[in-house]
C-alpha cells in the first residue's frame, strides 16, 4: 500500500448501510467537533426514517436510500468518499481506495455487511437478492418468466414465494417445514394455507397446549395454487424505483409471464445436486425430468430428492457471507466460524482501534440467555449505535457497559402478510428438553407461541395481532415463576394485560 496518507481523520467509518449510518450519526452527535469519514462503495447511504420504539426492546422503522449529502449537511464535521476500499494496513492505521487514495484513521470502524452466499458463483442463470440493483435484476428477469426455482428457506425465499405471481415457483427446502430460520413447523403449518389465498379464513379461537404437526415425508411435495382475484388490496401497485428496505418488495412488481396468480410447489427435505444447462442434460439420459417440455428450458436444476426441474432462473436465497476480503490481507483479524470479524462486548476486533458492526461482525461476547445474533436491519442498526459509543467513549476514556438492546432479542417483520414477532429464545435455541411449549392457534388469524424454561417464560413467536408484545417482553425479562397460571396464560378469554397488572 503506498504510505503517503491523504487525510487523517479521527474516526474512520466503512460503509453506508444501516450499520456504517448510524454509527456515524452516533459519533458526529457525541463528539460534534470530531472529524468523522464514510467511505462508502455505493453512491447513495441507507437512512433509517420513521423510528419507532414499540416496547422496551422491540422497534419499527423504515429503510430509504438517501443522497450522502443529506448526511454531510447535517453533520458539517463528516466527510463521506464514494469508493471502495481494497486494503487496510492496521498497523500504520490506514486504508487505500479503489482510486488509489490512502487515508489514516485512528479509530476505524468496519461495517462492510454482508453479500448472497450464493449456490454457485457467477452462473448466468443463479440470482442473489441483496440490494437495489439486485432486485430489479430480479424482477426485469421475472417479467419474463414462466417457472422458477427458489432455494433456501429462510426471509428472502419466505417473501419471494409470497409476492411472486403470474409464474410458477418451485420452492426447494432442506427441511421439514418451511421458513425455519425463523420459525418452528407449528407456525409453518399456519402460514400453509396462505400459499393458496390470503382471505383469513377465521374460525373460533382453540387453545393448545401441547401441539403436533404432521410432517411432511422426506421428498414429499406439495402443490399450493391461489385464486387469480385473492391477492390483497393494493398489492398490484406500480409503484417504481424505492429503496431495498423492509417492505422492499412493496414498491416493486415481482410478475412473471403467466395468467395466474400465485402457484408453488414444495419439495421439502431436499438440497440442490446440480445445474444444467440444456445441452448437458441432452448429455444425461438418465436425468429424469418432471415436465413434459423437456429441453425448452434454459436452465435445469436437480434436487437431492431426484427430481428434475427445468425453469427461467433459480434463486438462490441461502443467506449470506460477511464481506472482510478486503481487510484481511496482511492483519490478523480473528474471524468466527460464519466467516464474520469477531468483535468484544466494547465492539472491538481483534486488530488495535479496529471496530465492527452489523452483518460482517460476529458477536463473540458471552451472551445474554435470551439473546442470539441474526443478520438483521434492528441488529445493523442496534451494533452501529452502540459501536459508535463504545468509540466515543474509548476516546473519552469513559467506561462503558454492553447496552440493555443486546438483553433480549426482538425482531418485528411481516410474513405472508401477517404481523410476526419474535422474543429471546422464541424457538427454544439452545434450551435442550428442558423446555415447555404453550400453543394457542386460530386458523387463519393468530399463532402464539409460548417458550417455558423451568417455569419462566424464556421466549415467544406471535404471528398476527396479538396485542401481547408487550406483556409478553415484560414477562421474559422480568423472570416471574408462571408456574401457577399454567395453561391459562393463554386462555383467549383473560386480559392478560389486567392480570399481570
Ligand atoms: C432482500 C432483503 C430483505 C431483508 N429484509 C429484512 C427485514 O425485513 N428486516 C430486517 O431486519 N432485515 C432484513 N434484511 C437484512 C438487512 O438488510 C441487513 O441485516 C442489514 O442491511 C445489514 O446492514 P449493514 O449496514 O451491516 O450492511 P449493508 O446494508 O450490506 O451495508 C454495507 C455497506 O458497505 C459498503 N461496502 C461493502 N464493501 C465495501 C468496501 N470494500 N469499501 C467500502 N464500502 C463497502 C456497501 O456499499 C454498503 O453501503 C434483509 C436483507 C435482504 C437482502
Ligand atoms: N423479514 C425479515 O426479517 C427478513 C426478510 C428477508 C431477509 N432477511 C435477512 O436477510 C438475510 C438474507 O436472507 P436469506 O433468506 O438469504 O438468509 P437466511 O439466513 O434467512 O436463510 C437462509 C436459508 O437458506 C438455507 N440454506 C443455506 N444453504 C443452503 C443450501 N446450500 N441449500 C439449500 N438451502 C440452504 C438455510 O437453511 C436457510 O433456510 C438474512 O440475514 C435474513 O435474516 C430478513
Amino acid at each position: 500500500m503506498a504510505e503517503t496518507k491523504e487525510r487523517t481523520f479521527r474516526f474512520l467509518i466503512l460503509g453506508g448501510g444501516i450499520a456504517g449510518v448510524t454509527c456515524v450519526e452516533q459519533l458526529s452527535a457525541q463528539i460534534p467537533s470530531a472529524d468523522v469519514a464514510l467511505i462508502t462503495a455505493g453512491s447513495h447511504i441507507k437512512a433509517v426514517t420513521n423510528y419507532k420504539q414499540v416496547s422496551k426492546t422491540l422497534e419499527e422503522f423504515d429503510v430509504e436510500e438517501r443522497p450522502s449529502s443529506d448526511l454531510e449537511e447535517k453533520f458539517p464535521n463528516l466527510v463521506v468518499i464514494h469508493s471502495a476500499v481494497k486494503s487496510l494496513n492496521t498497523k500504520s492505521h490506514s486504508v487505500e481506495t479503489a482510486d488509489g487514495r490512502v487515508f489514516g484513521y485512528e479509530r476505524l470502524c468496519i461495517c462492510s455487511g454482508g453479500r448472497p452466499k450464493l449456490l454457485t458463483q457467477d452462473h448466468p442463470y443463479v440470482l442473489g437478492i441483496r440490494d437495489t440493483d439486485s432486485a430489479q435484476e430480479f424482477q426485469k428477469r421475472l417479467s419474463k418468466a414462466k417457472r422458477i426455482v427458489v432455494v433456501g428457506n429462510g426471509g428472502i425465499a419466505l417473501e419471494l414465494v409470497f409476492e411472486v405471481e403470474g409464474c410458477e415457483v418451485i420452492w426447494a427446502v432442506k427441511d421439514k417445514a418451511i421458513g425455519n430460520t425463523f420459525f418452528d413447523a407449528g407456525a409453518a403449518q399456519f402460514f400453509i394455507p396462505s400459499l393458496e389465498t390470503d382471505k383469513p379464513d377465521r374460525s373460533v379461537p382453540c387453545k393448545r397446549t401441547r401441539y403436533t404437526t404432521e410432517e411432511p415425508a422426506p421428498g414429499a411435495a406439495h402443490t399450493f395454487t391461489a385464486e387469480r382475484n385473492s391477492r390483497r388490496p393494493g398489492s398490484s401497485s406500480t409503484k417504481q424505483g424505492s429503496a431495498l428496505g423492509p417492505d422492499w418488495h412493496e414498491g416493486i412488481v415481482l410478475k412473471g409471464t403467466e395468467q395466474l396468480s400465485r402457484r408453488v410447489s414444495l419439495e421439502y427435505q431436499c438440497e440442490v445436486e446440480r445445474i444444467f444447462t440444456p445441452e448437458e442434460l441432452l448429455h444425461s439420459p438418465q436425468q429424469e425430468l418432471n415436465d413434459e417440455q423437456e429441453g425448452s428450458w434454459p436452465v435445469y436444476i436437480k434436487l437431492t430428492n431426484g427430481k428434475t426441474f427445468g425453469c427461467d432462473f433459480v434463486v438462490s436465497a441461502t443467506g449470506v457471507v460477511p464481506n472482510t476480503e478486503p481487510f484481511l490481507h496482511g492483519n490478523n483479524f480473528a474471524l468466527a466460524d460464519d466467516g464474520g470479524l469477531r468483535v468484544d462486548d466494547q465492539m472491538m476486533t481483534s486488530e488495535p482501534d479496529v471496530y465492527a458492526a452489523g452483518d460482517v461482525c460476529t458477536a463473540c461476547w458471552e451472551h445474554s440467555l435470551l439473546w442470539q445474533q441474526m443478520r438483521l436491519w434492528t441488529q445493523a442498526r442496534q451494533m452501529g449505535w452502540y459501536a459508535g459509543r463504545c468509540m466515543a467513549s474509548h476516546v473519552l476514556s469513559e467506561p462503558i457497559e454492553l447496552d440493555f438492546c443486546f438483553e433480549l432479542f426482538s425482531h418485528i417483520t411481516k410474513f405472508f402478510n401477517y404481523k410476526v414477532v419474535l422474543l429471546g429464545k422464541f424457538n427454544g435455541q439452545g434450551l435442550g428438553p428442558d423446555q415447555e411449549l404453550l400453543v394457542r392457534c386460530t386458523k387463519g388469524l393468530e399463532y402464539v407461541k409460548v417458550i417455558l424454561s423451568g417455569g419462566r417464560m424464556v421466549g415467544a413467536v406471535l404471528i398476527g395481532e396479538t396485542d401481547l408484545e408487550e406483556t409478553f417482553e415484560n414477562l421474559i425479562l422480568n423472570q416471574m415463576d408462571l408456574t401457577p397460571y399454567g395453561e391459562e396464560l393463554l386462555n383467549p378469554n383473560i386480559d392478560i394485560e389486567d392480570y399481570f397488572d
